[in-house]
């Protein structure tokens, strides 16, 4: 049995794996990071300046990432981790004892999706549960905090996408509607224990506003979601064909007085600019419920 090493930030992946007596379990989004060259470059990837004084972990398994989140953290600083399992959670606080003792780490033993949240935190860094990746994130992304997380490559790639790429869709322009979206590094499967069936990817979300205005923000969000649903079509159909979807009374009004342009257009070639004066003039025009 390994012993429990007394500083932060020097904790081996297979001996916390070990320890906690427990193999990750696929079928629980349980992957575990095992190459610690990859975990010590995680915290650093947040953008220069953050405010590191109360990260955010979301899923700490057996806390190869909470315990170098602690190392980085500043003096004061503090760490929560939300852990659905409790097995894990239990490991964690066990584990972590000291810090949990000073203050430094609370475990939230729940579900990330609707557990509370402490409503100071400064930053996230979080391999997530990828069957619930989506959800997690754009229920952080309006919190405005520097992020770091591990996502499935694929998804990653589409989040951080531009226009007219293949990869361009609903989520590069939703997710970017909160924050700019980079893909800092590729991670293959052999970084983790169990392996997952697919790549993975860390990206970087740097909080910003954009740069077109909007009436009203969950409207908009709605609306690139319903056009995307018709990608191949034109927008001009996209929008009449999903009204239902968008919650537009009058779609019509909307093709009426749109710019011949946009309407011409696919939805993977507009900008997200694009997309806002469409989305302001449905607001307008378009009867919205
Ligand atoms: C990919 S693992 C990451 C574990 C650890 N941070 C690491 O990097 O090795 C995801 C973790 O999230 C936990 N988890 C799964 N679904 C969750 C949820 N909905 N809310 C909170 N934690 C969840 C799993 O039990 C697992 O420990």
């Amino acid at each position: 049995m390994s012993e429990r090493p007394v500083r932060a930030g020097t904790r081996d992946p297979d001996a916390l794996v070990q320890r906690a007596g427990a193999r990750g379990d696929p079928n629980h989004d349980q992957h575990f990071l095992v190459d610690d060259r990859v975990v010590d470059r995680i915290p650093g990837y947040l953008p220069e300046g953050t405010d590191r004084s109360h990260v955010l972990e979301v899923g700490g398994g057996p806390g190869v990432l909470t315990d170098r989140l602690l190392a980085s953290a500043p003096e004061d600083g503090r760490v929560t981790v939300v852990e659905r399992d409790p097995m894990f959670a239990g490991f964690l606080r066990e584990e972590f004892a000291d810090a949990v003792e000073a203050g430094r780490l609370g475990v939230v033993e729940g579900n990330a999706l609707d557990v509370d949240l402490p409503d100071d935190v400064t930053a996230s860094v979080s391999n997530l549960p990828y069957s619930v990746s989506s959800k997690i994130t754009f229920r952080l992304l309006p919190l405005q905090i520097p992020m770091v997380l591990m996502f499935q490559r694929e998804f990653a790639e589409r989040m951080a996408a531009e226009p007219g790429t293949s990869e361009y869709g609903r989520l590069s322009v939703t997710a970017g509607h909160y924050a700019g979206v980079e893909v800092v590094e590729p991670v293959p499967k052999e970084a983790f224990s169990p392996e997952p069936a697919v790549e993975s990817a860390l990206v970087r979300l740097t909080p910003r506003d954009p740069d077109y205005t909007v009436p009203n923000a969950d409207f908009f969000l709605r609306f690139v979601t319903a056009v995307f649903t018709q990608r191949r079509k034109t927008v001009r159909n996209a929008i009449r064909n999903t009204a239902h979807i968008s919650e537009l009374d009058d779609a019509d009004a909307v093709v009426a007085e749109a710019d011949e342009e946009l309407l011409s257009a696919r939805a993977g070639d507009l900008s997200p600019a694009d997309f806002a004066e469409l989305a302001s003039l449905a607001w307008r025009v378009g009867e919205p419920r």
